[in-house]
């Protein structure tokens, strides 16, 4: 759903509406970064709640009679939910984590729904009790099972049916989560779940969810999770069940490539419409990447260079435990050296590698990019979506901080003390090798 073939009108409406399509790593101003990386260190993510704002508005403008809830997984600081909020989104979570911070942040519980997949206990009692005080929070339930151990902690509140639509799409086959069998209840097992929770709950809907960076190529793909939504709907409806919102997921793809298309979500939400066709109820939408990709860049530090065969290998202060992506799907990240006059270096293949011992750990392998230098900024772009929020402390490296463009802290860098902070206490009486077997 990615390609944007219109004559331009759109985005150019898009544009006076809600800010530009895509925010590009160029777009970012260098000054600011360089000062942001000056002031706090690298790596250091950088986040830009303004964009965010933008983000939203587009989706609305294009979805002006949906449901829109921002997946918070893509990027869970509390700025970020509140302002989605403040934009008329409701917060999808997808743990008792999320709901947490969702609640914390003073999203009330009418707009905060929770997704529970193979739920582990904890989160159930978790959201059980916040329901008890949040009693108009939702939740969406995929197994009979599920429905069954609500049942048994006393719920009985807004519970939403997720369907497993047999058909998905996604930027890689990880990602993909329509059509795999651990997701959801099967369209033939639909009428009766959704009859039973009909009988002893608050029927909130159906769900679904295609995976995540679904593009133009995907958009048939899309097409029949919808037309299959739809049908279901009118299906219950007919057999007397009301069903009130129809939720198709999120998904939305944005350009990672500099040289991509925008995504034209004026036409995903016209094909959206029209492969839903008429029903009852309310369409619903969950996008978390496209709400925060753009807002979002990593910034980082080179400390080596060596010239290997092929390549130039620039070794960076951030690698697969500051963002996974790269490591994990092939993700393809832009990547901009910051410093005054890069541009006028030769270009060269680029491989930016990071400080973790797996050879996975690369940001980007034999890329043109301008020769680095020891001590250049480089800039990640498109960081803003499921960057901070899959970092890890593998190798005990401390996890970056996050601030906005202005400044603001949304999450202090953990220090080496925060990385073994769980670990049991240290003896009182110092190890001497003596003691050792
Ligand atoms: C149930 C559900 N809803 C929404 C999303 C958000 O996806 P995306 O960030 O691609 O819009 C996801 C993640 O893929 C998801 O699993
Ligand atoms: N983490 C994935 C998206 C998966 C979203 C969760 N269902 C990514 O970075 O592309």
């Amino acid at each position: 759903m990615s390609a944007d073939e219109g004559d331009g009108s759109a985005d150019d409406r898009a544009a006076a509406e809600g800010g530009p399509t895509v925010r590009r790593l160029a777009d970012w101003d260098r000054k600011t970064l360089r000062s942001l990386a000056d002031e706090h260190g690298t790596p250091l993510y950088v986040f830009d709640p303004a964009r965010v704002r933008e983000n939203c508005r587009r989706l609305e403008n294009a979805f002006p009679d949906a449901e829109i809830q921002y997946a918070a997984k893509a990027h869970t600081a509390r700025e970020t939910l509140q302002t989605a909020h403040d934009e008329g989104l409701a917060i999808e979570c997808a743990s008792a984590g999320e709901v947490r911070r969702a609640l914390r942040a003073g999203i009330p519980g009418q707009h905060v729904t929770y997704t529970a997949v193979n739920p582990p206990a904890a989160d159930l009692d978790y959201v059980v009790d916040a329901w008890r005080e949040h009693p108009d929070l939702t939740i969406t339930a995929g197994a009979a099972d599920t429905i069954d151990r609500l049942e048994e902690r006393g719920f009985d509140g807004r519970l939403r049916l997720r369907i497993n639509p047999g058909v998905g799409a996604g930027h890689h086959e990880k990602v993909v989560t329509g059509g795999h069998p651990k997701f959801g209840a099967g369209l033939d097992r639909a009428p009766d779940l959704a009859a039973r929770i009909a009988e002893s709950f608050a029927f909130a809907g159906i769900h679904a969810h295609a995976g995540s960076g679904i593009s133009g190529d995907d958009l048939e793909d899309h097409r029949e999770l919808v037309r299959r939504m739809g049908d279901l709907a009118r299906d219950l409806e007919s057999s007397g069940i009301p069903v009130e919102t129809v939720d198709v997921g999120g998904g939305f793809g944005v350009p990672y490539r500099e040289d991509a298309p925008a995504l034209n979500l004026d036409a995903v939400a016209d094909a959206t419409r029209e492969a839903l066709g008429q029903i009852e109820g309310q369409l619903a939408i969950e996008p978390g990447r496209y709400v925060v990709a753009d807002a979002g860049v990593l910034l980082t530090r080179v400390n080596t260079v060596k010239e290997a065969p092929e390549m130039v290998v620039g070794g960076v202060d951030a690698g697969m435990t500051t963002l996974l992506r790269p490591a994990m799907y092939d993700a393809y990240h832009a990547v901009r050296n910051l410093e005054q006059g890069a541009s006028d270096r030769d270009a060269v293949g680029v491989t930016i590698a990071g400080p973790v011992c797996e050879t996975a750990d690369l940001l980007c392998e034999n890329r043109p990019l301008p020769r680095p230098a020891r001590g250049d900024l480089l800039a990640v772009g498109n960081a803003g979506a499921y960057g901070y929020e899959m970092a890890s402390t593998y190798n005990s490296r401390p996890r970056p901080a996050e601030v906005t463009l202005a400044g603001e802290t949304l999450r202090r860098a953990e220090t080496l003390a925060d990385v073994s902070r769980l670990d049991a206490p240290e003896p009182t009486t110092p190890r001497s090798h003596e003691d050792q077997p």
